[in-house]
C-alpha cells in the first residue's frame, strides 16, 4: 500500500521518529512509502488512496509546532471533504505541561476528523518526560498495530472498478 508520512516539529524530534519509520517501512519492503515535512505538504496531494502516518509535536500552550500551522491553516481554509482518507496519529508532548499534553497532535488530529478523514489504531503518544524511551522507540513500537489497522481497511473497501 503507499503510505505518506507526514511530521509537524520545531525541535527536530518528530522529524527524527519519521524518518525512523520511514526506513523500518522500507527496510520491510511491503510498502511504498514517502516522508514530507508539513510544511512542505500540499493539502491539496490529500488522497484517499493513500495512508497517512502523521507525526506531530506540541509547543506553546497545547499548540502545533510552527511547521505544522501552515498546514492546519490552509485545510481551515480549503476546507476538503476527506471523507475516504485514512490516517494513523502519533503525537509527540511532555507530561510536565499537564493541562496541554500532546494537545498539539489533538489540534490536527480534530481537524481531520471533522472535513471526514478516519483515524486508525491507537493515537500514539511519547512523553518527553519519559527520559528512558526515545521517541523513535515508542512510535516504532506504536507502528504494527497502525499498519495492520491499514490493512484492515484495505481489506474492507472494495476495490475500485
Ligand atoms: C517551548 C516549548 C513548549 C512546549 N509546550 C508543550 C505543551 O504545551 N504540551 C506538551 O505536551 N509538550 C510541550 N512541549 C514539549 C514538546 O512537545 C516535546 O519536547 C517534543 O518532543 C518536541 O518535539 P519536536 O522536537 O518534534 O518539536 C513544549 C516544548 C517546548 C520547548
Amino acid at each position: 500500500m503507499k503510505i505518506q508520512i507526514l511530521y509537524g516539529t520545531e525541535s527536530g524530534n518528530a522529524e527524527l521518529l519519521a524518518m525512523d519509520l520511514e526506513e523500518h517501512i522500507s527496510s520491510e519492503g511491503d510498502h511504498d512509502v514517502e516522508l514530507a515535512d508539513l510544511q512542505e505538504f500540499e493539502v491539496d496531494a490529500l488522497n484517499p488512496e493513500t495512508y497517512y502516518i502523521i507525526a506531530c509535536s506540541t509547543h506553546g500552550e497545547g499548540e502545533l509546532p510552527y511547521t505544522a500551522q501552515g498546514f492546519y491553516e490552509n485545510l481551515v481554509e480549503a476546507s476538503p471533504n476527506l471523507e475516504g482518507l485514512h490516517y494513523a496519529m502519533f503525537g509527540l508532548g511532555d507530561r510536565f505541561y499537564e493541562d496541554t499534553y500532546s494537545q498539539g497532535s489533538e489540534v490536527l488530529d480534530t481537524k481531520l476528523t471533522e472535513l471526514g478523514a478516519t483515524r486508525v489504531g491507537e493515537y500514539g503518544r511519547h512523553d518527553a518526560s519519559s527520559l528512558e524511551v526515545t521517541p523513535s522507540d515508542a512510535a516504532l513500537e506504536w507502528l504494527p498495530q497502525a499498519l495492520a489497522a491499514f490493512s484492515d481497511v484495505r481489506e474492507n473497501v472494495p476495490a475500485a472498478s
